[in-house]
C-alpha cells in the first residue's frame, strides 16, 4: 500500500489524483492533505480520507476547518499555517508527495519532501522551471524519482521508456494553441477572463488556463522538459496540436518518432506516475480510431504569442530569469483575473520585469526566495502605473 501526501488537493489535480485513489483503494493511502483556502472543500476531503496529518496554509481558512470539523474525524491532526504546509511534505512514512499546489509555493514543499526521501509526482511545474538544477541534483543525491504529471512530460516519460537519453533527438512538445489560436494582437487586445477561461481541450485550474491561452503554459513546459529530460533548448521544439490526442513525442537519432496518444484526461497520466512502473486498469475514455478525425499540426505563432519566445529567453539565460519570468508571470495572471489589466498586458509584465533585472548566477536557495520577491515587487509596482 502506497502512502501518498496530495498537497493542493483541493485543486483540478488534487481532486482528480483523489479520484485516481478512489478507483485503487486497494493500492493507495491518503496519510497526509494539504490546501491553502477551500476549506469546506478540504474538510469533505478530511472527513472522508482520514488522513493521519490536514493542513491548510491559509490561517483565516484553517480557523474555518476546525470549526467545521469540531467533534469529527478525530483520528486526523490538524494543522495551520505555511510552515506547516511545508512540514506536511515531510511526514513520516509517506512513500510519494504529488505535488498539485499551485505555483511558486511549490519549490519548498517540493525540496523538503525531496530532502526527506519521498518519490515525487509532480504537476507542479513552477518549482522546476525557477529551480530545475537544484531540484534534479537533490532528487539525484536523495535517491528519490521524480514522476512528471505534466500531460506532455508524462508522454515524453511513456515514450523514453527502455530508450537512452543520448538517443533523443528531439523533444516534440505539443501544444492546443489555447482558446486564441490563429488571433493576431489586435484581436486580443479586449479579450474577456472568460474568453481566456475557455480552453478548448482541458479543464483546469484558472492560472494554468490563463497561461495556455498566453502559450506561458508551454514556455514553463519548455524549461520544465529542459530539467527532466537533461536535453539543450535546440533540442525541444514546441508543435502546435489543437485536438490535444497527441500529449507529445520524441524524435530519436535514428529518425523513428514515438508518441504518446489519449484523450485529454490529466486522470491518466496521474494515475501512470502514482502507479509506475506498473500500468493499472482504468475506465478511462478510450480513443476510437474509427471515428476521430484528422490529427493536425502546426508552427506557433511566438510574435503574437510571446509567452513561449519569454520562456526560452529565460531558460537559455539561466541563472535568476526562469525565476523572474515566473515570478512576473504569477504576478500579472494574478490582476488579470482580478480585472485589473489587459490580457496582452501579461506580456509587457514579464518583459519590462525581465529587462529590469537581468541574469544572476544562484549559488544558494535563498538566492530564487530573494529573487521571486524583488521580481513580484517590481512587477507589481508596473500594475500601480495604471497600465
Ligand atoms: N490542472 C491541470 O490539468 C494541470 C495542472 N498542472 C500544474 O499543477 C499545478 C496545480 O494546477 P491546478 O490543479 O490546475 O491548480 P488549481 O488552482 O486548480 O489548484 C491549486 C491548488 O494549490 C493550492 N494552493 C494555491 N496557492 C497555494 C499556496 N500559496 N500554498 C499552498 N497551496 C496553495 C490550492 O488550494 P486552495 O484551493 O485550498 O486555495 C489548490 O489546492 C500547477 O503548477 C499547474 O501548472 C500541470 C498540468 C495539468
Ligand atoms: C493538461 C496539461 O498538461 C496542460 O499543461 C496542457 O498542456 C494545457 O494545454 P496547452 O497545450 O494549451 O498549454
Ligand atoms: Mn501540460
Amino acid at each position: 500500500m502506497k502512502q501518498l501526501a496530495v498537497l493542493g488537493s483541493t485543486g483540478s489535480i488534487g481532486t482528480q489524483t483523489l479520484e485516481v485513489v478512489r478507483r485503487h483503494p486497494d493500492l493507495f493511502h491518503i496519510a497526509v492533505l494539504a490546501a491553502n483556502t477551500s476549506d469546506e472543500r478540504f474538510a469533505s476531503q478530511v472527513e472522508e480520507f482520514e488522513p493521519e496529518l490536514a493542513v491548510l496554509a491559509d490561517e483565516a481558512a484553517y480557523g474555518r476547518l476546525k470549526e467545521r470539523l469540531a467533534g469529527k474525524a478525530a483520528r486526523t491532526q490538524l494543522a495551520g499555517g505555511r510552515q506547516a504546509f511545508i512540514d506536511a511534505a515531510g511526514y513520516p512514512g509517506v512513500d510519494m508527495v504529488v505535488t498539485s499546489m499551485m505555483g511558486f509555493s511549490g519549490l519548498a514543499p517540493t525540496l523538503r519532501a525531496i530532502e526527506t526521501g519521498k518519490d515525487i509526482a509532480l504537476a507542479n511545474k513552477e518549482t522546476l522551471v525557477v529551480a530545475g538544477e537544484l531540484i534534479m541534483r537533490r532528487a539525484q543525491e536523495c535517491g528519490v524519482r521524480i514522476l512528471p504529471v505534466d500531460s506532455e512530460h508524462c508522454a515524453f516519460f511513456q515514450c523514453l521508456q527502455g530508450e537512452r537519453r543520448e538517443s533523443i533527438e528531439k523533444l516534440l512538445l505539443t501544444c492546443s494553441g489555447g482558446p486564441f489560436r490563429g488571433k493576431k494582437r489586435a484581436e486580443l487586445e479586449n479579450a474577456t477572463v472568460a474568453e481566456v477561461l475557455a480552453h478548448p481541450t482541458w479543464n483546469m485550474g484558472k492560472k494554468i488556463t490563463v497561461d495556455s491561452a498566453s502559450l506561458v503554459n508551454k514556455g514553463l513546459e519548455v524549461i520544465e522538459a529542459k530539467w527532466l529530460y537533461g536535453v539543450d533548448y535546440d533540442q525541444i521544439q514546441v508543435v502546435v496540436h489543437p485536438q490535444s490526442i497527441v500529449h507529445s513525442m520524441v524524435a530519436f537519432c535514428d529518425g523513428a518518432v514515438i508518441a504518446q496518444l489519449g484523450a485529454p484526461d490529466m486522470k491518466l497520466p496521474i494515475q501512470y506516475a502514482l502507479t509506475y512502473p506498473s500500468r493499472q486498469p482504468s475506465t478511462f475514455e478510450r480513443l476510437d480510431f474509427w471515428k476521430m478525425q484528422a490529427l493536425t499540426f502546426e508552427r506557433p505563432d511566438t510574435e503574437t504569442f510571446r509567452g513561449l519566445a519569454f520562456a526560452y529567453e529565460a531558460g537559455r539565460a539561466g541563472g535568476t530569469l526562469p525565476c523572474t519570468f515566473n515570478a512576473a508571470n504569477e504576478v500579472a495572471v494574478a490582476a488579470f483575473l482580478r480585472g485589473e489589466i489587459h490580457f496582452l498586458d501579461i506580456y509587457d509584465i514579464i518583459e519590462q520585469t525581465m529587462s529590469a533585472r537581468p541574469a544572476c548566477q544562484v549559488t544558494a536557495l535563498d538566492d530564487l526566495f530573494a529573487e521571486d520577491e524583488a521580481a513580484r515587487r517590481y512587477a507589481a509596482s508596473l500594475l500601480k502605473k495604471g497600465r
